[in-house]
């Protein structure tokens, strides 16, 4: 049993969702899922018990968050080079922020990232059965590439 970080931010609870649901699949395969809020972290010791790693965010004024920025910095301290990766956002129109954290994780920390690209979903999308299925889906892509 391996043991995976979905990390979030969130404001007004929708990304907050879709790490539940990531989180869902994940122990769907038998795995552990920590679900947590990235202010959590002060240290980049906290974040360095796990096998793989989820960020998410929502997409506000094009961008990720400014707390998702601060939070990759601090991430940049572990050596996460080979780790199972992926990124997740909720956004209503252009959904710049998980395709950016997807990009950093990949190319800055050069994690093994899910072949599935990043999961971007509109908002409405989230709480429908397919929104429900394609986080669960995302969980269990991220999951399946670890070793039981
Ligand atoms: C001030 C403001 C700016 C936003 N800017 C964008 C944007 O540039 N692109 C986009 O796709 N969604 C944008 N959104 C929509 C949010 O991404 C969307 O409501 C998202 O689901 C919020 O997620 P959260 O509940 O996890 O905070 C914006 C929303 C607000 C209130």
């Amino acid at each position: 049993m391996k043991k995976v970080l979905v990390a979030y931010a969130s404001r007004t609870g929708k990304t907050q969702k879709m790490a539940e649901f990531i989180a869902e699949g994940v122990r769907m395969l038998g795995h552990t899922a920590d679900v947590k809020k990235i202010s959590e972290f002060k240290k980049p010791e906290e974040l360095n018990q796990y096998d793989a790693y989820v960020f998410g965010c929502p997409t506000y004024h094009r961008d990720m968050t400014a707390g998702m920025k601060t939070f990759l910095f601090l991430a940049e301290n572990l050596n996460l080079t080979g780790k199972m990766g992926g990124a997740f956002g909720s956004y209503t129109h252009s959904g710049e922020s998980a395709p950016m954290i997807y990009d950093t994780m990949e190319f800055v920390y050069k994690m093994d990232m899910t072949d599935l690209g990043a999961l971007s979903l509109k908002e409405a999308a989230i709480e429908t059965s397919d929104g429900m299925k394609a986080c669960q889906d995302y969980g269990k892509a991220v999951g399946s590439k670890l070793p039981s």
